[in-house]
């Protein structure tokens, strides 16, 4: 098999066009073809499906790189975040309690809000699935106390006891995994459940703890107060996400239904997360669930 390529190829260290008008026929076998080629110096000339699979494997490389690229930026976010939190409620600037909440609510909203700084390729959502991946390993190997990352326990944990890690902060973090791997950015469904999860059952327990005096009857552990800002911050959080993501270009939303639908999403929400069923079922489960089904019932997609 004999391969024509003209393209006018840069010197690979001053970066100048360099290379004769010649075009050069190559003796090749599709396996080398298929292996790296260097062309340098020449000009040769690709015919249309050669120059097409050319263009889409650079194509490929660069979203490789782009995304990760983008995973490490992530990554080195949310060891951050955390480790931010766990200094600021060391030195009791910040309540542990407190602390521990805003990193709940703090890693969900801007994991989502990072999801744009990935490429455009299919694969993207698996590299940042990745994130909460590692974080996932991170909690499982602590909790197990196969490590002791004190600043992780600290600034996750209501007690400090390891174990704490597999339960809540587990779940949550799979619940990121899988919103990111089955919705991504193409859905409502994923960033409108993780609002929920993170902005709604967040915010309810850090009202619900300080102004939650008004018990909800069938349920002695849960306020109406946290719930009516369950209800409230999951709506506002969620609005924002999807006009943060409209914006981008990445929803068309007729703003009226939207508003109704994810008003519907909230209430379905909040009357998951006040039900006594946190024993049986964490609510880092049941919230975002509840709120996948609703939301994908509402929207369709
Ligand atoms: C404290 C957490 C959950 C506990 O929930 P609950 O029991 O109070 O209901 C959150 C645990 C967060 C985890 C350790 C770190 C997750 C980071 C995230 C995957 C990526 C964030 C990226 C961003 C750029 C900071
Ligand atoms: N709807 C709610 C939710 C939480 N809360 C308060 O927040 C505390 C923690 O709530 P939770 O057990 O749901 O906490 P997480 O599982 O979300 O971490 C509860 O014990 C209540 O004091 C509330 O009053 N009303």
């Amino acid at each position: 098999m004999s391969l024509s390529l003209s393209l006018l190829s840069r010197h690979p260290i001053s970066g100048r066009h360099v290379g004769s008008a010649a075009t050069h026929v190559f003796p090749i076998s599709p396996r080398v073809f298929r292996g790296s080629m260097s062309v340098w110096p020449a000009r040769v000339s690709l015919d249309p499906h050669t120059l097409r699979f050319r263009v889409s494997a650079a194509a490929r490389v660069g979203h490789l790189l782009h995304d990760a690229g983008a995973t490490a930026a992530v990554l080195v976010g949310a060891y951050g975040l955390v480790l931010s939190f766990d200094n600021l409620s060391q030195r009791k600037l910040i309540q542990q309690s407190l602390s521990r909440k805003l990193v709940h609510i703090l890693s969900g909203l801007l994991f989502m809000v990072s999801w744009p700084i990935f490429s455009t390729s299919t694969e993207a959502r698996y590299f940042a699935a990745l994130v909460p991946l590692v974080n996932c390993l991170r909690l499982v190997i602590n909790g197990l106390s196969l490590v002791k990352d004190d600043g992780l326990i600290k600034s996750v944990t209501r007690e400090g006891n390891p174990k704490e890690l597999l339960r809540g902060p587990l779940y949550y973090v799979l619940m990121l995994i899988l919103s990111a791997l089955v919705f991504w950015r193409d859905s409502p469904v994923g960033v409108i459940s993780l609002s929920m999860m993170c902005g709604g059952d967040g915010i309810a327990d850090v009202i619900g703890r300080r102004f939650g005096s008004m018990k909800i009857f069938y349920n002695e552990k849960k306020s109406w107060a946290g719930s009516i800002s369950m209800f409230v911050f999951g709506f506002l959080v969620s609005t924002g996400m999807l006009y943060f993501y409209s914006i981008l270009g990445y929803y068309q939303l007729d703003w009226i239904e939207t508003l109704q639908r994810v008003a519907l999403v909230s209430l379905v929400a909040t009357v998951v997360e006040s039900l006594p069923i946190t024993e049986v079922v964490d609510d880092n489960i049941s919230v975002p669930l509840a709120s996948m089904v609703a939301a994908y019932l509402s929207f369709g997609y």
